[in-house]
């Protein structure tokens, strides 16, 4: 069985996605390895070493997909303490691992030292402070790079662009030369690095050039000042066509990158891609609960609800939505896909043309990245299983929740209390 995700492929297998419904269960979320290893070295075959590419967790952490991409050679991009957990589980190395994110507690960072981490991505002064304070307690020497907030919008979703000085993310350009020398003179940080990561579904390359063009920059100032910065992080952020989107073409922004490092020398760089990697090679398929049609507006009520795939409901992001089995010769009616959970915004697809029935299963296309590490037991509902196909191989690389571990670990008062 070989499995990819182009529509009409995807009908040429309807079987495959019937029989792992059946054995699964829906709603279900389904990955390709191939199209995985193929989305890393659309980036791998561009970046050659001693430049990183640095997977961004938050995007898909399921052990199997972060072990596919350790054997690729992937670094990782985490931002929880957790997320650092998942990486070793998978076979991923702490040393190549970068930790980002603006609240890192106590915990992560003596957590991450323990494990010697690549690098930290420090996002403010009293970041440093608290790193500083945490290594030398150890008697270790944490590495560092600076997360700069370039100040460069991004042309994405508001709730996803990071780079703008209103955005709570990195420290502002201008206070970044006093920060890192408030850096050097910490003995127990290595202040290593720059790095900034504007937003995300980011769809044309100017923006990025545009902060590529200030973090120059800024290493630019620092290395005048005899501050030798040795890596420059740009962060992840690439965009995936979702709709009728042109597809970003990364190559020519990598190249650029490259012969601007080049130039100025003695200078690693990485990224941190998400989306791009994972977002294409996964599908959830879900299966119509009810066709419930309306004097305003039709209906099909799905199995899946925003508890499994909350980007349409936060973002009102757009998925295609895919029949597996077409009914033939049958009008498509104008149709909203929404699922069970008690909430207007519990929807998956506005007036698409649909012909599905009771039982019919349907695929929601892109939904590789930001679909079950965003998922949730709202309504206490069990998150999805999991299956990732490889060659002629479908495996389920994460059960269903079972319904008990929804209410266990809570304890009702007794009844004295
Ligand atoms: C610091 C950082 N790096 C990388 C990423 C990955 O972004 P994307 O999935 O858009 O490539 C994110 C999320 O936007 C992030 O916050
Ligand atoms: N969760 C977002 C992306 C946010 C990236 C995290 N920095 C999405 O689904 O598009």
């Amino acid at each position: 069985m070989s499995f990819t995700y182009k529509e009409t492929e995807l009908f040429a297998e309807q079987c495959a996605v019937t029989e792992l419904a059946k054995t699964h269960g829906t709603p279900l979320f389904v990955y390709s390895k191939a199209a995985i290893t193929a989305n890393w070295q659309q980036f791998s075959q561009h970046w050659p070493a001693p430049h990183k590419l640095c997977y961004a967790v938050k995007a898909n952490s399921n052990l199997a997909v972060l072990n596919v991409l350790a054997r690729l050679g992937a670094g990782f991009d985490i931002v929880s303490g957790g997320e650092l957990a998942r990486v070793l589980a998978a076979g991923g190395k702490a040393e190549d691992v970068v930790f980002s994110g603006v609240g890192k507690s106590h915990e992560e960072i003596a957590y991450a030292l323990d494990q010697n981490i690549g690098c930290f991505n420090v996002e403010s002064s009293a970041e440093l402070e608290r790193i500083q304070h945490i290594a030398s307690e150890k008697g270790v020497v944490a590495p560092i790079s600076l997360r700069v907030n370039p100040d460069v919008d991004a042309q994405t979703h508001p709730y996803i662009a990071t780079g703008l000085k209103a955005n709570k993310f990195g420290i502002a350009m201008g206070e970044a030369l006093d920060v890192f020398r408030r850096g050097q003179a910490l003995e127990n940080l290595d202040m290593r690095g720059v790095d900034c990561h504007i937003g995300s579904q980011i769809l044309t390359p100017q923006p990025f050039l545009d902060a590529a063009d200030r973090m120059f920059n800024l290493i630019g100032t620092l290395r005048e000042e005899g501050i030798q910065i040795t890596h420059l992080d740009m962060g992840g952020g690439f965009g995936i066509p979702y709709q009728h989107e042109e597809k970003l073409e990364v190559s020519g922004y990598l190249q650029e990158l490259q012969r601007r490092a080049k130039e100025i020398g003695n200078l690693t760089l990485m990224l941190e891609p998400g989306r791009a990697i994972v977002g294409n090679a996964g599908i959830m398929v879900t299966k119509v609960e009810y066709y419930k049609p309306g004097s305003e507006k039709n209906f099909l009520l799905v199995d899946a609800g925003m508890n499994d795939l909350l980007r349409p409901s936060l973002y009102n992001a757009y998925h295609d939505i895919v029949p597996v089995q077409r009914h033939q010769g049958v009008d498509e009616p104008l149709v909203d896909v929404v699922g069970p959970v008690c909430e207007t915004g519990d929807f998956f697809g506005h007036a698409r043309h649909l012909a599905a029935q009771e039982g019919d299963l349907l695929a929601v296309m892109n939904a590789g990245a930001y679909g079950f590490t965003m998922a949730s037991n709202y309504n206490t509902r069990p998150r999805a299983a999991e299956v990732m196909v490889h060659g002629e191989t479908a495996s389920l690389i994460r059960e269903r929740e079972p319904l008990a571990s929804l209410w266990q670990g809570e304890h009702v008062l007794g009844d004295d209390a």
